[in-house]
């Protein structure tokens, strides 16, 4: 079968569209087709807009036909899908909650804008975990999304739908967002290019918050140009969240320096965590070693409290998620359970139905911890521990211009195989610490692993704001390693044709 629009990257659609081979309404019905034929086996999508992107298509052509293609914006003409927690008005927001079941956007987040407004064809929304906790895209309430690497692992998460849908094949460039690891983790389990930026590169107006001091968006893509593509789309500052910043980085200007010159840093302590699987290690060990031959020098580099990061994400996560969740309840928003004579009881009734077990224990958790006596011995000290990581990223960059590190612990894992929360929760032991300094992550695949043959990716981190230092590195490691290729099963309309 021929080569499906989705997996295209950026340039070699809108080299196709301009040269007419073929029309951005070709281009989002050929997408929507495959996603008919395929998705089936992969379940990344939870709803599809071809209205929406029928209508962006048809501007799209109608500036081809006029030769203004280039005006369109960067990502003119690219299939793009969204995570279910980003607002696009007019479709379903469930967060892959039954709280959110019923819940149509009436508004767009501005990251959401900021794709069409560069030209994208918004395809739909993406399966996640509940509300974003999670590291599998299990905890979905409307069932899983299968790993097209691999169809009985999971994709990772809570961006599993967004990891899936980019790497079947489906869509060139999908958003995700990342609180501790949930564009990262997915990225390596799913064999992709995937993107946290530093807090506040993105806006986060029309995110559904998980903690508001975390949450970032970013893309996923299957090569570092098209990823800066995105991330060039999404970026700057927003009026309407105070916490972004301006920005006005070109994150494709020094992709093709190479690493020559690059100081790398290499944290012993990471290397050696207990958990880190033998072919994970492997792998980071040589691609420090492919930016060695290119000319990088590798430095050491200690995060001595890096080690506390786990406890303190599990302290602020669920606290900050706790608070942001208390809008649900069923009056204001969120699903009402029928029939009660009063509030107490409908507010219980319709938050125990509405959340599933992972986010009550989020919230409840957040609960406790946030109340009278007990707040002052954990969510202080927690916060003392934030300031302490920051410290370390700071001493840190001081020696080198970016970190490489594992991303997760493993590969993709099967479908059910981790039950105890405690034990998923680890998939992210390399991630969150970034979250908690806030600076940038970016994940880049680096081929398969000797033991499971599954998708491997490293973690590149940058300093705050300096991400375009974590696209350089990336970009020179496909210098050897290649773009990401779609999954095997599914490359040239596999599944399905
Ligand atoms: N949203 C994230 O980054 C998720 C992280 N795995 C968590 O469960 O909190």
């Amino acid at each position: 079968m021929a080569r499906t629009f989705g997996e295209m990257g950026i340039r070699e659609i809108q080299t196709g569209l301009a040269a007419k081979e073929f029309s951005a309404a070709e281009v989002a019905r050929g997408t929507f087709e495959r996603i008919g034929e395929a998705d089936g086996a992969v379940h990344a999508f939870l709803e599809t807009t071809e209205e929406l992107a029928l209508d962006a298509a048809a501007r799209i052509d109608a500036a081809v036909a006029e030769g203004r293609l280039a005006e369109m914006g960067p990502l003119a003409g690219v299939p793009v899908g969204y995570k279910d927690n980003l607002n696009l008005t007019g479709t379903h927001t469930t967060c892959s909650s039954n709280m959110l079941r019923d819940y149509v956007s009436p508004y767009t987040a501005t990251c959401v804008e900021k794709t069409l407004r560069a030209g994208a064809l918004p395809i739909g929304k993406l399966n996640m975990d509940e509300f974003a906790f999670g590291g599998s895209t299990e905890t979905s309430a409307f069932g899983p999304t299968f790993n097209p690497w691999d169809v009985e692992r999971v994709p990772g998460g809570s961006s599993g739908g967004s990891a899936a849908a980019v790497a079947a094949g489906f869509v060139p460039v999908s958003l995700g967002s990342d609180t501790g690891g949930s564009i990262r983790q997915p990225g390596s389990f799913c064999g992709l290019v995937a993107v946290k930026p530093t807090y506040g590169v993105v806006s986060r107006y029309g995110v559904v918050a998980f903690g508001s001091s975390l949450d970032q968006v970013g893309p996923f893509a299957r090569s570092v140009e098209d990823a800066a593509l995105a991330l060039n789309a999404l970026s700057g500052r927003d009026e309407l969240d105070c916490t972004s910043q301006p920005c006005d980085v070109d994150f494709t200007a020094n992709l093709a320096e190479g690493a020559r010159g690059m100081k790398i840093g290499i944290v012993p302590a990471f290397m050696e965590a207990a958990g880190l699987a033998p072919e994970v290690r492997a792998k980071v060990e040589e691609a420090a070693a492919v930016l060695q031959d290119m000319g990088a020098e590798l430095v050491e580099v200690e995060l001595p409290h890096a080690q506390a990061a786990m406890s303190a994400y599990y302290v602020l996560g669920p606290c900050e998620a706790f608070s942001n969740l208390a809008r649900f309840d069923s009056v204001r928003y969120g699903y009402c359970d029928p029939g009660h004579k009063d509030l107490a009881s409908q507010y219980e009734a319709s938050r125990a139905k509405g959340f599933g077990p992972e986010a009550r224990r989020r919230i409840m958790l957040g609960s406790y911890l946030l109340s009278a006596g007990v707040y002052d011995k954990y969510y202080y000290p927690a916060q003392q521990v934030r300031t302490l990581i920051t410290r370390d990223y700071a001493a840190a960059f001081e020696k080198v211009d970016v970190i490489l590190s594992p991303v997760a612990p493993t590969t993709a894992f099967k479908i059910g195989e981790i039950c105890d929360p405690t034990e998923m929760y680890l998939a992210d032991m390399f991630t969150i610490s970034i979250n908690i300094a806030g600076n940038g992550g970016l994940s880049f695949p680096v081929g398969l692993g000797a033991d499971t043959g599954l998708p491997v990716g490293v973690q590149i981190i940058a300093p705050p704001f300096k991400d375009k230092n974590m696209f350089r590195a990336a970009a020179a490691l496909e210098q050897h390693y290649g773009p990401a290729p779609v999954a095997p099963d599914f490359a040239d309309g596999k599944v399905g044709a």
